[in-house]
């Protein structure tokens, strides 16, 4: 059976954490910890398959100086890597950590143009890999220079395979992409939100939001809540899950966790249930650690049996 993942950032970044006691808009802020980690959300979901001893690569583009650092990072993390490389420079994405509110403060850059010949040539690659491989993990932005159905375009093409694509994107990206029927989403709330045109008051209307996506081909929808957990459904379930306490250090890469145990869980052929607390707990770890740090195969373990797991239909079953 075939177990390979390939994750795909094609619009990747150094992540740059400064930490600050005391964030202030319009004034001085004086740092007091500054780290660099390679980010990106395929990368980011790269990072944490390799730690639960994954068959993963972690395909994208980078460029200039900082794109070849950003390689180096990761191939250290003994992470197989493909990147094409195209003009410009890898984004720096800035994030402020105040260690006062616990809160972070994302500030992300465009990214470095591609052109329509670097993306012809990914794409090719791209194609090609697919025969041998499981499953597909689309996440973040698309670059200046790419179209927006992008992602659209590789489902389709990852699909022709039998390869099961976790999206992982928002705006016209999402939009576009869950035309192609990806296998699973993982929208945050507010993603989940901008795509139906509405704010959802409760976990009954998380439910029908997302049960509404399902079907043609979605198999999965997981919307991630940050401190409230998250609620994960499938044709046949929908689940609350609710993490165990933790002290946030830097959520940046908490969602992208989530993702990683959700295509662990694929490969697994784990249960819904088993599903909710893997990725929950994976999302909550990372929560916890600095910077883009991110949680380890252990560290999850350990935790699976402290995530809450509340079936909806005990609630409602209605939805
Ligand atoms: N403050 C927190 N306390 C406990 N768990 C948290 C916290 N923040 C995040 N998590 C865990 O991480 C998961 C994903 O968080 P979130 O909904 O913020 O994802 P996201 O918005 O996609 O994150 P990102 O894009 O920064 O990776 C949550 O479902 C939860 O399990
Ligand atoms: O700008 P995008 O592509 O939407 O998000 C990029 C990013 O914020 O996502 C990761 C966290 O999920 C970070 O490593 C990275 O900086």
């Amino acid at each position: 059976m075939k177990d390979a993942i390939i994750t795909v950032s094609m619009n990747p970044a150094l992540d740059k954490t400064v930490t600050v006691n005391g964030f202030t808009v319009a004034g001085l802020n004086r740092i007091k910890d500054v780290r660099v980690d390679a980010g990106g959300k395929g990368i980011n979901v790269a990072k944490v398959l390799k730690r639960f001893n994954a068959n993963v690569t972690a395909w994208g583009i980078q460029a200039g100086e900082e794109g070849r650092l950003l390689a180096r990072m990761v191939e250290q993390q003994g992470i197989p890597t493909f990147f094409l490389e195209a003009e410009g420079r890898t984004r720096t994405n800035l994030k402020v950590v105040d260690e006062a509110t616990k809160e972070t403060t994302e500030l992300n850059e465009p990214g470095a143009v591609i052109t329509e010949k670097v993306l012809t040539d990914f794409l090719d690659r791209f194609e090609k890999a697919m025969p041998a491989t499981a499953v597909l993990v689309l996440g973040g932005s698309l670059p200046p220079g790419a179209p927006q159905d992008l992602y659209r375009q590789m489902i389709c093409i990852a699909s022709r395979y039998g390869v099961k694509t976790i999206l992982d994107a928002d705006g016209e990206a999402l939009k576009f992409g869950i035309t192609a029927a990806p296998y699973a989403l993982k929208p945050n709330i507010h993603e989940l939100e901008a795509l139906i045109g509405y704010e959802l008051e409760s976990d009954q209307e998380i439910v029908k939001a997302a049960k509404g996506l399902l079907g043609d081909g979605i198999q999965y929808v997981i919307v991630s809540m940050g401190a409230e957990g998250s609620i994960v459904v499938s044709g046949e379930e929908a689940i609350r899950a609710r993490p165990f306490p933790i002290v946030p250090l830097s959520t940046v890469g908490a969602g992208d966790s989530m993702v990683a145990a959700l295509a662990f869980c694929l490969i697994e052929g784990k249960t819904l249930e088993e599903t909710a607390r893997w990725t929950t707990a994976a999302g909550s770890i990372t929560a916890s650690k600095p910077g883009s740090d991110v949680c380890t195969f252990f560290e999850v373990e350990e935790k699976l049996a402290l995530v809450s797991i509340t079936p909806i239909s005990k609630f409602n079953t209605s939805v």
